[in-house]
């Protein structure tokens, strides 16, 4: 366990029977990163996640994290990953002091971080003293991550790790992620909240349908969005049809058109839309969060419309 990548996924594929959860997935994590995982309900997330951390044998491929296999070298990876799986179940009679001793015994490692990162996420003595059984939503899903950032791991996955959380409990977790990444630590995680992962990662992995669309910086994604266009004509004078621009699906709202174009075609589609009947015209960048739906849309930018 030295300089190689901290995750590298090789062809990996993991089918449930005539479900194809994961498929050919090639990806490679460098140490130090924090790396976002996105993708639609059912992309294959968590079967992903759950391949790395050794809790899903994969159908086919490789998976080696920290350089080892997460299943056969079990015992030598544990002690340096964290987990936060995206549905936590703990022993409900348990307090959460003795969950964290539980986890600390499986994960084969000292817990030095739990006591700050208990008072950091405001996981009081009282609290720990009762059973997990009665905690809130919240209050679980911080006894998730203490389990998951206790023992100061190399690398840490978390499924969904804000999901639950109030916003000033957030701040504190993106904070820690800050100092994980400064300290050199690796970060994976997956997401569905977009200006969370604009704000916390540096190269984001969008899934769909189990198979790798696209691997790209957040700044890179920024800018290749795509330029909205709103056209607005006089009245009664929307044309039926929009030409070779109809590829770019145009939304109509009375004498309104709107319509999404990547940035490299943006001029030529103006060009072929212009004319008397155009009253008005604005063209901006698209949100982030659009670039990645039509990400999710399209299958990936190569392919384009
Ligand atoms: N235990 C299972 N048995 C059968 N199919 C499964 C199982 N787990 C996942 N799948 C299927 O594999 C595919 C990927 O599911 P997965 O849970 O990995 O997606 P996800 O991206 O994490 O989704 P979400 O964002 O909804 O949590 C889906 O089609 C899902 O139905």
């Amino acid at each position: 366990m030295g300089d190689e990548p901290a995750i590298e996924l090789t062809g990996l594929t993991k089918r449930y029977g005539a479900v194809v959860g994961v498929d050919t997935l090639t990806l490679t994590v460098r140490p130090g990163e924090v790396f976002g995982f996105l993708g639609p309900n059912g992309a294959g997330k968590t079967t992903t996640l759950r391949c790395l951390v050794g809790l899903l044998r994969p159908t086919g491929g490789t998976v080696r994290v920290l350089g080892l296999d997460p299943i056969t070298d079990h015992g030598r990876v544990a002690p340096h990953l964290g987990y936060l799986p995206g549905e936590l179940r703990f022993y409900p009679e348990l307090s959460g002091a003795q969950t964290l001793d539980l986890l600390s015994d499986l994960q084969g490692a000292p817990s030095p971080r739990r006591g700050k990162l208990c008072d950091r996420l405001g996981l009081t003595r009282s609290v720990l003293d009762r059973p997990v059984g009665g905690y809130s939503r919240g209050m679980k899903q911080k006894l998730g991550l203490v389990q998951a950032l206790q023992h100061d791991p190399r690398l840490v996955v978390l499924d969904e790790p804000t999901e639950g959380l109030d916003p000033l409990v957030q701040e504190t977790f993106y904070a820690l992620l800050q100092e994980m990444a400064s300290a050199g630590r690796t970060v994976l995680l997956s997401s569905h909240v977009l200006p969370e992962v604009q704000r916390t990662c540096g190269r984001v992995a969008i899934v769909r349908d189990g198979r790798l669309v696209t691997v790209e910086s957040v700044a890179g994604l920024r800018e290749a969005r795509a330029r909205r266009i709103r056209l607005t004509f006089a009245d009664g004078q929307v044309p039926r049809t929009l030409g070779g621009a109809e590829r770019w699906g145009p939304r109509r709202q009375g004498n309104r058109v709107e319509l999404l174009v990547p940035p490299s075609e943006a001029v030529s589609a103006l060009r072929g839309l212009l004319g008397p009947a155009v009253l008005d015209v604005t063209v901006e960048e698209a949100g982030l969060d659009e670039a990645f739906l039509d990400l999710y849309r399209r299958g990936g930018p190569e392919e384009g419309p």
